[in-house]
């Protein structure tokens, strides 16, 4: 198996007051391992992009640990281990018109980071990384001197992701980065993605608030449900062997191929089961865990 690129242990993020928390993210724990795609899959509000912002330390974490390449992110004081962290950790965000700056030129956009950082004094060898990055998203190198809102919804999200790449990440949180693409452009940017994994040896943390595109992007899945994960396993095991409801309902909802099976079948409404027995993680196939309690993993693994 892989090394493990980023632990995430018990992580909690409490927003609101202490008479009144809002437990975003509330004891969640999870790796990555090197080259892999996690799919980080729960409807809105289950606390995805809180975890992703938390683990980018884009959040004070209230509890818990993440820990990169063996290195406790929150902990760290280095100015040095700081930077590091942010060059090797970026995020896609879901909505490339409200992500990048419209009065930026593509080619500004890109090289912020790299400015930030002081590579490429070289006025050269900066445009010809840029137009590296264009063309590695499938752009031409002349679209750097255009403007953001020049482009389209897809280019926008090409743009957003040659910028997440200019410090040359290992570790890229895609935050619901097709969920604003039209259907046709999906499939597009997701086929990129995988590419560019390929070519470069990214670990993604790719977040999506349903089943249906993630399946052709992750090699695992870990389904989140108010604040914590319920199920996490192989993506071939989630989509055809789901143990935990809320997973049977999430399913439920992805659009089948075929009009006519798709008619027949029927949506499964999760309802929240409460319990005051201890919830537990439960290994019930290998590398398939599943969080209940033992009366409810019994009910739910016939
Ligand atoms: N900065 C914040 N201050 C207070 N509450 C917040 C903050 N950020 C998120 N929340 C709350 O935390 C919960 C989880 O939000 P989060 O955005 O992480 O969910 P999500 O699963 O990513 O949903 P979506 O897909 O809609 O973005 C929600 O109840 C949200 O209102």
């Amino acid at each position: 198996m892989a090394n493990k690129l980023l632990e995430v242990k018990n992580l909690k993020q409490h927003f609101g007051t202490s008479s009144n928390p809002i437990k975003a993210v509330d004891g969640i724990t999870f790796d990555v391992f090197e080259g892999e795609t996690l799919g980080l899959v729960g409807e809105s509000g289950c606390g995805k992009s809180t975890t992703g912002r938390s683990i980018i330390r884009l959040y004070d974490i209230t509890d818990g640990q993440v820990i990169f390449k063996g290195k406790d992110i929150h902990a760290s004081k280095s100015r040095q281990e700081l930077k590091e962290f942010n060059r090797e950790m970026q995020m896609i965000f879901q909505d490339p018109y409200a992500s990048l700056n419209p009065r930026m030129t593509a080619g500004e956009i890109i090289a912020e980071g790299f400015d930030i950082h002081g590579l490429y004094k070289n006025k050269k060898e900066r445009r010809d990384h840029i137009g590296d990055l264009l063309e590695a998203v499938g752009l031409n190198r002349e679209h750097a001197n255009r403007y953001a809102h020049e482009f389209s919804g897809g280019q926008r999200q090409r743009i957003g992701i040659a910028r997440a790449l200019s410090l040359n990440p290992s570790f890229i949180i895609a935050d619901e980065p097709i969920s604003a693409l039209d259907v046709s452009i999906q499939a597009q940017v997701v086929n990129l993605l995988k590419k560019l994994q390929k070519e470069r040896n990214l670990t993604y943390l790719f977040i999506a608030h349903d089943l249906s595109m993630v399946k052709y992007i992750s090699d695992r899945i870990a389904v989140m449900y108010r604040g914590r994960i319920v199920e996490l396993g192989e993506a071939d095991e989630i989509y055809n062997n789901p143990i935990h409801p809320y997973t049977k309902s999430l399913l439920s909802a992805v659009p089948l191929p075929d009009p006519l099976t798709e008619r027949k079948r029927t949506r499964i409404q999760y309802s929240h089961e409460e319990t005051t027995e201890e919830i537990k993680v439960h290994e019930v196939l290998p590398n398939h865990f599943v969080y209940g309690s033992d009366n409810q993993i019994k009910k739910w693994f016939k």
